[in-house]
């Protein structure tokens, strides 16, 4: 059980031999990476996460996220960036797109603290209105606006209809061990806390209790999660790329990238893997965006983009590359019957299982892309479960991880988020930002 690099519609665009020539800098950002001498090299926490986790507070994850189904109807997960994505990437993969749809014996969830919209926030509250609720605020700071403004609402409304003592019941807090505005708020007020660790950034993070409370709570095997990403973690190891599919891939992207193409559109075939490829762009855009370098990565649901991005990507600017995932079996599967006057003409499709349709579209795409000037890459998925979706999470982190280093920046900080958050301080007139509130204020009214 693998993710597995399928390079074979690359011919037209590069060579093996390219691909291969890109060994020692492979081995270069390998070896950075595992003797810790790279850029960052303070937040490699993630590496050996899948052997070395936190086995007590894993089983109070379980405990607490039993406590939350038993207590709760609805489950707010309260976070932003890395502090967000993960959990609902697991939850639509694992579960459903349409998972608060289910029948289920577990909490709806709601993800608020993402945004800033006084609709999405009002909508959620009414959601709430005559339900159980419980609450995890998830800030690896513990002073991110957008999730600390949340959880004001959420704590308020927790203590109104519980009382403060019933809403210390209902509120799990996961952020950092010691430092922070969330921290001392949970200490003083006695809420059950889980850590992030210091050495773990906020977009490696999905495999801490940051991914993990929401995840459990959603009813997925976490262990299983867990196992699978150890699985990569070994079998990953291997400094030569000639037996890494982890690194082919990095060192396939950096070569589309030297030759000009510096779009790459995660694909997939399959809705539920919509938020995963949120979470794959925060985690790649965050790592590689800097210092007037990087591949922007964008993501495409395809048969639905086929009919409006579909065009662009055929026939526009030849920018870009697509990583195509190839899920080999879906959750589920839908038998196509014939119908006796074959009143629509498809017959031809009838007597068949629709992921054989629906792996025609792959190859039918891919083949026009291709023909069309856009490489293909392919990463092969053999099912959906959870063993595969931890392989994969910690396959795409260590793939960006040295991406980071092949590009040679520092893939485990953002400077550049810090730009916007001055501004805002500064225009919604926080204390210490007088100066540039003018400055900024002039600006806006030209
Ligand atoms: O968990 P925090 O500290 O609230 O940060 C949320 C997100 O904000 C960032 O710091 C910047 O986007 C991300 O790296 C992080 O995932």
């Amino acid at each position: 059980m693998a993710v597995t690099f399928n390079g074979n519609y690359l011919k037209d665009f590069m060579s093996e031999e390219e691909l291969w020539a890109l060994a020692p800098a492979v081995k270069a950002a390998h070896d950075a990476l595992h003797q810790k001498t790279g850029l960052g090299n303070d937040f490699l926490g993630w590496l050996d996460l899948p052997t070395n986790y936190d086995k007590e507070e894993f089983a109070r994850i379980q405990k607490a996220a039993e406590k939350i189904n038993t207590q709760a109807d609805v489950l707010i997960v309260i976070g932003i960036g890395g502090s967000y994505l993960g959990a609902r990437a697991a939850i639509e993969l694992l579960r459903s797109p349409f998972y608060n749809n289910l029948k289920k014996d577990t909490a709806d969830i709601y993800f608020v603290g993402n945004n800033v919209s006084p609709s999405y926030l009002q909508e959620v509250l009414s959601i709430c209105e005559g339900r159980d609720v419980a609450v995890n605020v998830i800030s690896k700071s513990g002073t991110t606006t957008e999730p600390a403004l949340a959880f004001r609402v959420f704590k308020n409304l927790l203590e109104k209809k519980y009382g403060e003592e019933g809403a210390k019941e209902r509120i799990y807090c996961t952020t950092d061990k010691a430092r922070g505005t969330l921290k001392e708020l949970a200490d003083k007020n006695g809420y059950e806390c889980f850590v992030i660790a210091d050495d773990v950034g906020g977009r490696y993070s999905v495999l801490t209790a940051v991914g993990l409370l929401p995840i459990a709570v959603a009813g997925c095997d976490i262990k299983a999660i867990m196992d699978g990403a150890k699985e990569a973690e070994n079998a990953l190891s291997d400094s030569n790329i000639e037996q890494n599919d982890c690194y082919k891939y990095a060192a396939t992207r950096f070569a589309l990238y030297q030759k000009g193409k510096g779009v790459e559109i995660m694909v997939s075939f399959d809705p539920c893997f919509g938020m995963m490829a949120e979470w794959y762009k925060q985690l790649f855009a965050e790592s590689e965006g800097k210092d007037n370098k990087g591949i922007y990565p964008s993501s495409a649901t395809f048969s639905t983009d086929l009919h409006s991005l579909g065009q662009f990507i055929q026939d526009g600017s030849r920018i870009m590359f697509e990583t195509f995932m190839d899920i080999k079996k879906p959750k589920q599967d839908f038998f196509i019957d014939a119908d006796p006057n074959n009143f629509d003409g498809l017959n031809f499709l009838s007597n068949q299982e629709m992921s054989k349709v629906n792996g025609k579209v792959m190859e039918a795409t891919i083949l026009a892309h291709t023909e069309g000037g856009v490489p293909s890459v392919v990463l092969e998925l053999p099912e959906i479960n959870e063993h595969e979706f931890g392989y994969m999470v910690y396959f795409f982190e260590k793939a960006c991880a040295i991406s980071g280093y092949l590009l040679g920046v520092n893939p485990f900080d953002q400077p550049g988020v810090e730009s916007y958050k001055k501004n805002m301080f500064a225009l919604l007139g926080k204390p210490g930002y007088e100066a540039q509130k003018a400055e900024l204020e002039a600006r806006i009214s030209k």
